[in-house]
């Protein structure tokens, strides 16, 4: 498999400028390979996205910190992940896939290594199995420590997943809005269909990240903004944003990193909704301490 690069390295300054302490709580680390060989499993082979590439971003783009989120291409292996966080100095935290027999000392060893949450995948291109009952063994292990869940899935699969999602005995943040069909509208089935689950759910939270992935008009993303603003204004105090960088599988649709920060202020139209997106929520979630 040919390695892919999926960001570009120079992203333009974006115009907005995020709050201090703001949280990009949305990306990942790719190896590097020589150190963190990718899983045998992975369905994509990147290049190397490195912490120092990473920590650069968050400067360049204005934020303060990170939450990073295993990739599906690493499998259970969350060095890498784990390497990126040390190296932050305190100021990243992340998010782990592990296996069902995880034992708590190794569960001990994620969390001292700044592991606050774990990740179910359901998208079919990038694991290969999702088994529901394994993934609430893992939720009820993680729940005494204080960690939340991330789960990923498209929005067909929305209906099937509520039994499961409900039975989660932590805050379940779900990554890039459960994957809407955005040309739907804003009152379009998957929308609402999104709404029902977060009105019905307060433990639900969501990621109102990948305006790249889910816009079919692309930059500025004026179709993303018109459809997401309601649900900033809607559940202000369950929302996070993320970059998503070095933004998987998007070799064909390369985003601008700074093009992305700057609908933060377009689906958060007010100071107050900017701070619970880019602080008070992420910091509730990742750095209870500070807050
Ligand atoms: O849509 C994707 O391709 C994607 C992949 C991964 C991953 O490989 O972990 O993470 C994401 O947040 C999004």
């Amino acid at each position: 498999m040919s390695r892919t690069k999926t960001w570009i390295d120079t992203p333009t300054a974006p115009a907005f400028v995020p709050p201090p302490g703001a949280v990009d709580a949305h990306v990942h680390v790719f190896g590097p390979e020589a150190q963190f060989p990718f899983s045998p499993k992975a369905k994509y082979h990147p290049e190397d996205a490195t912490p120092e590439m990473l920590f650069a971003l968050r400067d360049r783009l204005g934020f303060s910190r990170n939450v990073i989120v295993q990739a599906s291409c690493h499998g259970t292996d969350n060095a890498a992940t784990l390497a990126a966080i040390a190296k932050s100095g305190g100021l990243a935290c992340g998010v782990a896939v592990v296996d069902p027999d995880i034992d708590l000392p190794e569960l001990q060893r994620l969390h001292a290594g700044g592991i606050r949450g774990v990740r179910f995948n359901f998208l079919k291109r990038l694991v290969d199995d999702a088994p529901k009952g394994k993934f609430l063994e893992i939720a009820r292990k993680i729940a005494p420590l204080g960690w939340h869940v991330v789960v990923y899935f498209e929005a067909d699969l929305l209906d099937e997943l509520v039994p499961f999602l409900e039975a989660i005995p932590t805050i379940v943040v779900v990554d890039h809005l459960g994957r809407p069909d955005i040309a739907q509208g804003r009152d379009g089935k998957d929308i609402i269909a999104f709404k029902h689950l977060l009105d019905a759910h307060p433990h639900i939270w969501t990621k109102v990240s990948g305006a790249e992935r889910l816009s079919p008009q692309g930059p500025p993303f004026d179709d993303f903004v018109a459809v997401i603003r309601p649900l900033v204004e809607r559940y202000p105090d369950r929302v996070l944003w993320g970059s998503d960088w070095p933004h998987p599988n998007m070799e064909h649709r390369i985003p601008d990193d700074g093009s992305l920060v700057d609908v933060i202020p377009r689906i958060a139209v007010t100071a107050d909704l900017q701070r619970k997106l880019l602080i008070d929520n992420p910091m509730r979630l990742y750095w209870p301490e500070f807050w």
